[in-house]
């Protein structure tokens, strides 16, 4: 394991570890082909990677790029890697060869690994909704591609199910016969728990997309969306995926402020600004921040003016402080209040899938500090911490959590109570009902 995953991993004593391993911990945004174990890849290769049938992929010179630790100069790059991993699992047996190794690598007990002196071994995670983008090649139609996918997945019962991905570049009839997979394999009783939409986040209209989903949501299925993943992504884009109302959004990295205020029912933690832990950036440019410090102030005023103390009483501190906590009270009241309208206008939260090791390898995010998953805990924003692609961003679950718990700068340096509730709010945004 290298990148910074591994650097706040290494950085952790043994009972901060033992604490990590010991969190029921779901990962619920891990694409399948993104996810192989390097060593499986190798072996496909070698079973299935031979140059006359793949002449136009470079299968050796992209094991060859990740075995060297992937370095990306922009996200572009990213879907660079993916001709050749395809060329490896075009066939049911290769893809369930895949299939089984990533789920083992997630869910079974691990060997301490290389370099970690770490008590017990122990699985990645308790749960995983993986998600995987339905191919058909030479070998096989789109359902053999799932029902693959599927027998794995399902001799892992209550703890894993698929998302079924759409990809931005795919043509309407494409994602169309997606969707009524979807849908038709959840009606037969598979563990097909959601809908996602992924791809070169610069590619494609999502306009197209719409109503699809709409179709899925009916059919009961979960909807997430890879969201605002890059500055380029444009704001009316951003705004026409939000209005779809996805139960989870991808990464999100560049919504703005206004995305936030018109979608989202977030009560700004008032005390943010003065966080005991001093951990949580308060937001000045927030716009429900505003609000909040205007009703206090106002409230403020209101309470010293009525106070019925005599004149040289006011000056006294404990008339501040009871001052300070009553106009606090009314301007939380006063902005929850908001915030419930926001709601019945059909504001809400969706829970944030957050990739930190991605985004700052794609760098689409510069460091940890300047990360938004602050943003969201700063505004009691549920967030689930997930991997993305473990084989190019070479990380585990365990090591994503690390970057929460490490100190600063390796790590968030948040503390055991802190990443337990994050884990908490991962295992709540599950689409499978436990
Ligand atoms: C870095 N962040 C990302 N942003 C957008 N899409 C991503 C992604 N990481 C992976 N994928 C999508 O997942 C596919 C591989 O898995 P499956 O073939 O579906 O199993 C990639 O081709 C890409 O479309």
């Amino acid at each position: 394991m290298t990148g910074p995953a591994g650097a706040a991993l290494r950085s952790l004593g043994d009972a901060d570890l033992a604490f990590l391993q010991g969190l029921p911990k779901a990962e619920l945004h891990a694409h399948l082909n993104g996810s192989i174990p390097l060593h499986t890849l190798q072996d496909l290769a070698t079973k299935y990677g031979s140059p006359s049938e793949n002449l136009s992929v470079d299968i050796a010179g992209t094991i060859a790029r990740l075995q060297s630790g992937f370095i990306l100069t922009e996200i572009s790059d990213f879907f660079t890697l993916f001709p050749a991993i395809y060329a490896l699992t075009a066939t049911p047996a290769a893809l369930a060869e895949a299939s089984r190794a990533v789920l083992d690598a997630f869910l079974n007990e691990q060997a301490t690994p290389d370099g970690f002196v770490i008590n017990q071994p122990a699985a990645q995670c308790s749960f995983i909704e993986l998600r995987t983008t339905p191919r058909a090649t030479a070998h096989m139609n789109r359902e053999q591609y799932l029902t693959t996918v599927l027998r794995e997945i399902k001799s892992f019962p209550g703890r894993a199910a698929l998302i079924i991905s759409v990809d931005r570049r795919m043509s309407e009839t494409d994602v169309e016969e997606c969707i009524n997979l979807a849908i038709k394999l959840r009606n037969e009783g598979n563990p097909v728990v959601g809908i996602d939409l992924c791809g070169d986040p610069l590619k494609g209209d999502v306009g197209m997309f719409e109503r699809h989903f709409k179709r899925a949501k009916e059919a009961g299925l979960g909807l997430t969306v890879h969201i605002a993943e890059t500055r380029e992504n444009t704001e009316a884009e951003s705004h026409a995926l939000l209005a779809w109302h996805p139960d989870r959004l991808g990464h999100a990295t560049f919504l703005t402020e206004e995305h936030r205020a018109l979608f989202f029912a977030d009560v700004p933690q008032p005390n943010t600004e003065i966080s005991p832990s001093d951990r949580m950036p308060w937001n000045p440019d927030h716009p429900l921040h505003k609000l909040f410090l205007a009703s206090y102030k106002r409230h403020l005023d209101r309470i010293l003016r009525e106070s019925t103390e005599p004149e040289e009483a006011r000056t006294h501190l404990s008339l501040h402080i009871d001052a300070d906590k009553g106009a606090r009270r009314a301007a939380v009241s006063e902005v929850e209040a908001l915030v419930n309208q926001k709601a019945a206008r059909g504001q809400y939260k969706p829970c944030i899938e957050i990739c930190l090791s991605s985004n700052l390898l794609c760098k689409t995010v510069p460091s940890l500090e300047a990360h938004h998953i602050r943003y969201y805990l700063a505004n009691n924003h549920p967030v689930v911490i997930c991997t993305d692609d473990t084989l190019p961003f070479r990380t585990t679950l365990l090591a994503e959590y690390a970057l929460l718990l490490a100190n600063r700068p390796v790590g968030l340096g948040l503390t055991r109570a802190e990443v337990k509730n994050i884990a908490e709010m991962g295992m709540k945004a599950r689409f499978m009902a436990p």
